[in-house]
């Protein structure tokens, strides 16, 4: 399933958020999208998983959800939004109790994308026993348990330290290698854009409107050192991040 986003405008109130974006999120690739503080990246996602209406333009689906999706449009949080008194196994199985599945196919799901995210041996326990990449790597697992159509990713990665960052990457990489997934992932961080994206989207600082689109044609898993598009992503950021920084001291 393709997404298309038609000419979407949005404010709340006075304040113009985001102003004439289109873009397409072609299956089976990860558009990041990037922007200074306060630009309307999470806005634009939220719009795009269908939680709030645009006050112009539309998001349009072209083609069907993969077989078995249980929710096409699915989201990935920065805090995880983990239960903490349900084990791994129980936060993962909690996104299929609502569906007319059989144990049989429940247990079979569950086992899968443990496996894929590498945490069959967790699956006893607690989120408080987990550290933070661990969380991340259960909430991105309950995700794909439902086998969405998009995966929605709100700055997955940024609660997390340096170094876990590099990890998760690597595993979001290796997921990606095994089963192409379609998301759409909104991060500050530009290394993150450049190690995942297919396409990066910049948008420019609030209200956000969509500044260069730049495609990065090397393979996932042959991005060593990319400093030239991450510098080229920096050009187009830096005095917008810079304005938008001083508007939010003065604001
Ligand atoms: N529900 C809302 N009601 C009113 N204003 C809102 C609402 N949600 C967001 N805003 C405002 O819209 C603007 C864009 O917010 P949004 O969170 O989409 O930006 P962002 O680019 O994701 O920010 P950041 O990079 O800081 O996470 C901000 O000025 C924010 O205060």
């Amino acid at each position: 399933m393709d997404l298309t986003v038609e000419g979407l405008s949005h404010r709340y109130g006075d304040t113009e958020v985001l102003r004439d974006v289109s873009l397409d999120i072609p299956a089976g690739r990860i558009v990041c999208i990037v922007g200074p503080s306060g630009c309307g990246k999470s806005t634009l996602l939220r719009m795009i998983g269908g939680l709030e209406r645009p006050t112009v333009g539309a998001v349009m689906q072209r083609g069907a959800p993969p077989r078995g999706s249980l929710n096409p449009l699915t989201f990935v949080f920065q805090d995880f939004a983990l239960l903490p008194w349900r084990t791994v196994d129980g936060n993962v199985s909690l996104v299929l109790e609502d569906h007319a599945l059989s144990r049989a196919e429940r247990r079979t799901i569950i086992d899968d994308v443990l496996a894929r995210t590498r945490l069959t041996d967790f699956a006893g326990a607690l989120p408080r026993q987990l550290s933070g990449g661990m969380k991340q790597r259960v909430a991105i697992a309950r995700a794909l348990a439902v086998n969405p159509a998009v995966m929605l990713m709100d700055e997955p990665l940024s609660a997390l330290d340096a170094q876990t960052r590099e990890l998760l990457m690597d595993d979001l990489v290796a997921l990606w290698l095994r089963e192409r997934f379609t998301a759409v992932y909104v991060t500050h961080n530009l290394a993150e854009a450049v190690r995942l994206g297919h396409r990066v989207v910049v948008l420019s600082r609030r209200p956000g409107r969509i500044r260069e689109v730049v495609e990065i044609d090397a393979p996932l898993d042959a991005r060593g050192a990319m400093e030239d598009v991450q510098s080229h992503l920096w050009g187009l950021m830096r005095d917008e991040a810079r304005a938008a920084d001083a508007e939010l001291l003065d604001g």
